[in-house]
């Protein structure tokens, strides 16, 4: 049984661990068979082999145990979305060892194939955040009210985006663990401002007012000792005709809303560039999800 499972952009601006994007790329392609014992090959970028530790086969041993059923399995990733990317690399891989497994076993139930992806994401991230594996499950661009009982909205939006990928890496536990436990009142009032009227300008198709909304108080300011380039090259962004820019996830990748999307690539790259970090740029549409 053969998977494909999307890039994401988590957070998509204000919706920190709620709203996600699906990509059309790049994607994880997932190859299993049942088999006597776990075997686990990667092509690609690199990841663990070791069963216990790749996310793919943490989630694909979970369903099993999901559904009870005693079987080893042989897996093959062809690994093509980049690791501590921000580009939901860890929640592609996770959703593809659940849902492979799952297909082979005729399980149908999302939240049991979503149960068993995020053991696979905690493996990576230490906390179950659902604003990766769902986009890449449902594809479009979800907003998750609740992961259990499952509750999502989803607007089949039709955009473009530029994404910027510069040759650094950024730990999604490490950008976690810098996050407070309370943020102030003023900040979370703005978020939820931003947040409800960035799913409206979605909704409508609005997309130059969405990228105006693409700010956020929850995470990216407590996130800036990782991130410490992000202004400038929002700035670049900007500059450059963008609508907006914001974090893919919790980075280093960023994304931004536009008409020239090429330029504002280009713009982005070379604002990395000038910080004395290498990037490069790509275009992509919105995902319909795995397959
Ligand atoms: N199949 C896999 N795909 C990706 N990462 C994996 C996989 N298996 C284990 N890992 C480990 O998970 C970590 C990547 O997790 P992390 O969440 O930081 O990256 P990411 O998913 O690309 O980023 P983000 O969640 O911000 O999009 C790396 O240490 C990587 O070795
Ligand atoms: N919502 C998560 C996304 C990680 O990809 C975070 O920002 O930590």
């Amino acid at each position: 049984m053969k998977v494909s499972a999307p890039a994401t952009i988590a957070n998509f601006g204000p919706g920190f661990d709620v709203f996600g994007l699906c990509l059309e790329k790049p994607m994880d392609v997932i190859e299993v068979k049942l088999a006597d014992e776990v075997e686990v090959k990667v092509e690609g970028y690199e990841v663990p082999e070791d069963p216990s530790r790749n996310v793919a086969s943490v989630s694909a041993l979970s369903l099993l145990g999901e559904v009870g059923v005693e079987s080893g399995f042989k897996m093959k990733i062809k690994k093509g979305i980049r690791p501590t990317s921000g580009l939901g690399s860890s929640g592609a891989s996770a959703l593809g060892g659940a849902l492979a497994i799952a297909k082979l076993l005729g399980v149908e139930d999302k939240e049991t194939i979503l149960r068993a992806a995020l053991e696979g994401e905690k493996v990576a991230s230490g906390t179950p955040h659902g604003d990766n594996v769902v986009p890449a499950l449902f594809g479009g661009f979800v907003v998750l009210n609740s992961l259990f009982p499952l509750n999502v909205v989803k607007i089949d939006v039709k955009l473009k985006l530029v994404v910027v990928l510069p040759e650094v890496k950024v730990s999604t536990k490490k950008a976690r663990e810098l996050l407070p436990k309370y943020v102030p009142l003023r900040d979370a009032v703005k978020n939820l401002a931003l947040a409800s009227s960035l799913v409206l300008a979605l909704e409508e198709g609005d997309i130059e007012e969405a990228g105006r909304l693409l700010d956020d108080y929850l995470a990216i300011p407590y996130r800036k000792p990782l991130i410490a380039w992000f202004d400038k090259v929002r700035r670049a962004a900007l500059e450059n005709g963008a609508y907006g820019l914001s974090i893919s996830g919790s980075g280093p990748a960023v994304f931004a809303l536009g008409d020239n999307l090429k330029e504002i690539g280009k713009a982005v790259v070379e604002a990395f560039e000038e910080e004395g970090i290498k990037a490069e740029y790509f275009i992509s549409g919105v995902g319909g999800g795995a397959e």
